[in-house]
């Protein structure tokens, strides 16, 4: 959302991010030229994140609260000379929808996952695709055929995450009535596909200073990264990292410590603190020669690095993006929500990659690990993948690139939004002129 925002700015567009002030307070935000507003989710000062409480309770009450404190802040800027003409809103958060239209100002919506997923959840919405699913593979209109375990977990394994399957659905209620969608997705018919959204000097370099998105939801050890990967060969090193949210089971740890260790490789792994526990004892120790754990680091500027040479990866969409733009191969062992199709397209539509395939307890081994990252970096398959590696980072680049499928999506959004804000009746202002750059 930030890089889309940075996107808008250079055409006089200004921005202000929203953010709850439990999340404001404890990530880190900074930029020059994006305000910061923040409203509440109703549970201002619990130190429970929203996943260790009812889901659904917190849902409601982060609908409620938040659209009366949402309303106050734009109450509050139009009050003092910044009035809003438009809410880009997470699709996660419909209510917003509702509010940016009580209000009288224009809403669009964003979509933060890949094209596939939020068209399968848009075909459980409209009733196409019926679950529990039944048979061995999923025809759908526009994808490749996906076997259950490549569709997103909350629709093949059902009931485990009801509320969170229902709020992925409630993405596109009411959504005719948004002005714009902001999503990969061009067969709905307002959807304008703005991505790959990661910082201008990773792909066109046409924003200055843009190295960086300027949120982080923990703080980067990043001396110690950069100095360690500055002493590795180039192609030589295994990154690891599992986001923000997952959480790996002890056995699965074990696993992947000792898989790593398998495959002979220098490895930088980062394990929130969060997760430390679950290392095997000794382990850190045992492999100090080999590897570097961390509890976060600058995972674009490491991506970058030229000693990375394959990424063992959740398959989050945020960090698939940026290892597509990057050009780095990836073994992607997915753990839930869309992660399983992102792997799907990892594998087999950009063959940039391979899905580690789990065992009967549902692990993926540490010999199989040992074998996924052999696959990714040795031999022909090695060549190949990185060649497809490659081949995605230059389109990657050409979409958001002058004339490109993304730059041109933007500049029709800031077209669009003048002509219509120009026309809405609340806020009169001032005609402005879009940069023609
Ligand atoms: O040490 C680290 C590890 C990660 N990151 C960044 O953290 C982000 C992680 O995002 P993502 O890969 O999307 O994973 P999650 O944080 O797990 O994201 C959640 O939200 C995504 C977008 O909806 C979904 O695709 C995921 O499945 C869901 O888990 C990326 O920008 C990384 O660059 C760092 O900066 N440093």
């Amino acid at each position: 959302m930030l890089q889309f925002a940075k996107r808008l700015l250079p055409n006089q567009i200004k921005i202000t991010l929203v953010l709850t002030h439990k999340i404001a307070r404890t990530t880190l935000f900074s930029s020059n030229s994006i305000s910061l507003e923040t409203i509440s989710d109703g549970y201002d000062d619990d130190d429970g994140g929203p996943m260790e409480r009812d889901i659904k309770v917190y849902l409601a009450r982060f609908k409620e609260v938040g659209s009366r404190t949402l309303k106050e802040v734009v109450h509050r800027m139009r009050d003092s000379g910044r009035p809003v003409d438009c809410i880009v809103y997470d699709s996660f958060l419909p209510w917003v929808l509702e509010v940016s239209k009580e209000l009288g100002l224009l809403a669009a919506a964003f979509f933060t996952q890949s094209c596939a997923v939020d068209h399968i959840y848009h075909q459980v919405y409209k009733g196409d695709l019926k679950v529990p699913l039944s048979g061995d593979e999923i025809l759908i209109p526009g994808l490749p055929p996906l076997k259950p375990e490549d569709m997103p977990s909350f629709v093949y394994v059902l009931g485990l995450y009801p509320s969170l399957f229902e709020a992925a659905l409630d993405q596109f209620r009411g959504l005719e009535k948004a002005d714009w969608v902001i999503d990969y997705m061009a067969k709905l018919s307002h959807v304008k596909a703005i991505g790959p959204t990661i910082p201008s000097m990773y792909l066109d370099k046409r924003l200055p200073d843009d190295r960086e998105y300027g949120l982080s939801v923990y703080k980067p050890i990043t001396g110690a990264c950069m100095e360690w990967l500055n002493e590795r060969q180039p192609e030589s090193v295994i990154y690891v990292s599992f986001g923000s949210l997952a959480e790996l089971g002890e056995d699965q740890m074990e696993e992947l410590a000792w898989g790593l260790r398998l495959s002979n490789k220098h490895f930088l792994w980062v394990v929130r603190l969060s997760e430390e526990s679950k290392l095997p004892k000794d382990f850190a120790q045992v492999t100090s020669k080999k590897g570097l754990i961390v509890s976060w680091c600058p995972q674009l500027e490491v991506l970058a690095h030229e000693a990375i040479c394959c990424f063992i990866t959740h398959s989050g969409w945020n960090s698939t993006l940026e290892a597509l733009s990057l050009g780095v191969p990836m073994v992607a062992m997915p753990q839930w929500t869309d992660q399983s199709t992102n792997s799907k397209f990892v594998m087999d539509m950009w063959k940039m990659g391979v899905r580690a395939p789990v065992d009967d307890k549902g692990l993926v081994s540490r010999e199989m690990i040992a074998r996924c990252i052999r696959e990714v970096v040795e031999g022909e398959s090695g060549q190949e993948i990185k060649k497809n590696a490659t081949k995605w980072k230059a389109l990657a680049r050409e979409a958001m690139s002058e004339g490109g499928s993304s730059e041109k999506n933007i500049l029709e959004f800031v077209s669009s939004l003048i002509r219509s804000s120009n026309s809405l009746p609340m806020f009169p202002k001032e005609n402005v002129e879009m940069n023609p750059n």
